[in-house]
């Protein structure tokens, strides 16, 4: 489906509630990823809840990374990894037979853990690369869907007078809400995030960690993250995974206050990782 500029920006007229909403956007279930004989992802069964931040936390190699790119398919294009279970998107099967994955990959945008603006391209054209790529080519549309990514990324007051400048004269965190912003221009309906403030500044950071809290008005966030502050500041669902398993899943408050299990209490007090 082309973007249309009309339905990008939330309706913030309308009674939307911020935090946990009401249903499922996306459910994984008994995901299993092997590299070769490795076991990197095992048996990992989550639902994502509508309109929330969803943290995924764990030590370095536990397997965070792997399961998010089954989220999107992600692996279908490195081919390096063996993908198995179910996860379904409104209902409909990701990996199903029947499945357009390009048209799905759309449905869940990513950001990672390094700003990647399109070196090139300036800060107007990282914004609408994926629109373009889509088909749009009206520059009346286009110019209105640079405008609502960038003000959605919080980006806008800080670009709006030099958007044909290159991207890469941005600021690391810039760019980093550029890449957000370009994410969001070809509208997913949830967003991906991998460490999407390890290589920023604190004050980055903060804007980073404030435009997640304003986009899951509208949008299933899950994001990663090594920082448990930012898993407390940012979620309301923690998912604690260890050696490829998910240990513990909950409210974000429950995880880290009432952990059920002794390695996540242990993980959350920094006793390891
Ligand atoms: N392309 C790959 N080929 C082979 N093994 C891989 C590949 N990618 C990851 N792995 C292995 O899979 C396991 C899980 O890695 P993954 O990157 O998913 O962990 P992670 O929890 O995201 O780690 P980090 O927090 O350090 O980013 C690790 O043992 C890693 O070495």
């Amino acid at each position: 489906m082309a973007a249309t500029a009309s339905t990008l920006r939330p309706d913030t007229s309308a009674e939307i509630p911020a935090g946990p909403a009401d249903g499922y956007k996306m459910i994984a279930e008994n995901v299993t990823v092997h590299y070769g004989d490795v076991c990197a992802v095992s048996d990992v069964s989550i639902k994502f809840h509508e309109r929330s931040v969803t943290a995924l936390i764990g030590p370095s190699g536990c397997g965070k990374t792997t399961f998010l790119r089954c989220l999107n398919r992600m692996h279908d294009m490195t081919g390096s990894a063996r993908v198995e279970g179910r996860v379904s998107i409104d209902g409909t099967d990701l990996y199903g037979g029947d499945v357009d994955p390009i048209y799905h990959r759309r449905k869940v945008g990513m950001v990672f853990q390094k700003p990647n603006p399109f070196p090139t391209m300036s800060i107007y054209d990282n914004a609408v690369a994926g629109v373009r790529l889509n088909g749009v080519r009206d520059r009346g549309i286009l110019d209105e869907i640079a405008r609502d990514a960038l003000e959605m990324a919080y980006l806008w007051d800080e670009v709006k007078d030099s958007l044909k400048r290159p991207a890469m004269e941005l600021s690391g965190g810039q760019q980093q809400r550029l890449c957000i912003a370009r994410a969001l221009a070809i509208q997913p309906e949830v967003l991906l995030m991998d460490e999407p403030a390890s290589a920023l500044d604190p004050i980055a950071t903060q804007k980073i960690e404030e435009t997640i809290t304003e986009l899951k008005r509208e949008y299933c966030i899950i994001i990663i993250t090594h920082n448990m502050q930012q898993a407390v500041r940012c979620s309301d669902y923690t998912g604690f995974m260890y050696m490829g398993k998910l240990i513990e899943f909950g409210k974000t408050g429950r995880v880290f206050t009432q952990p059920r299990s002794e390695l996540t209490s242990k993980y959350v007090k920094g006793q390891f990782g």
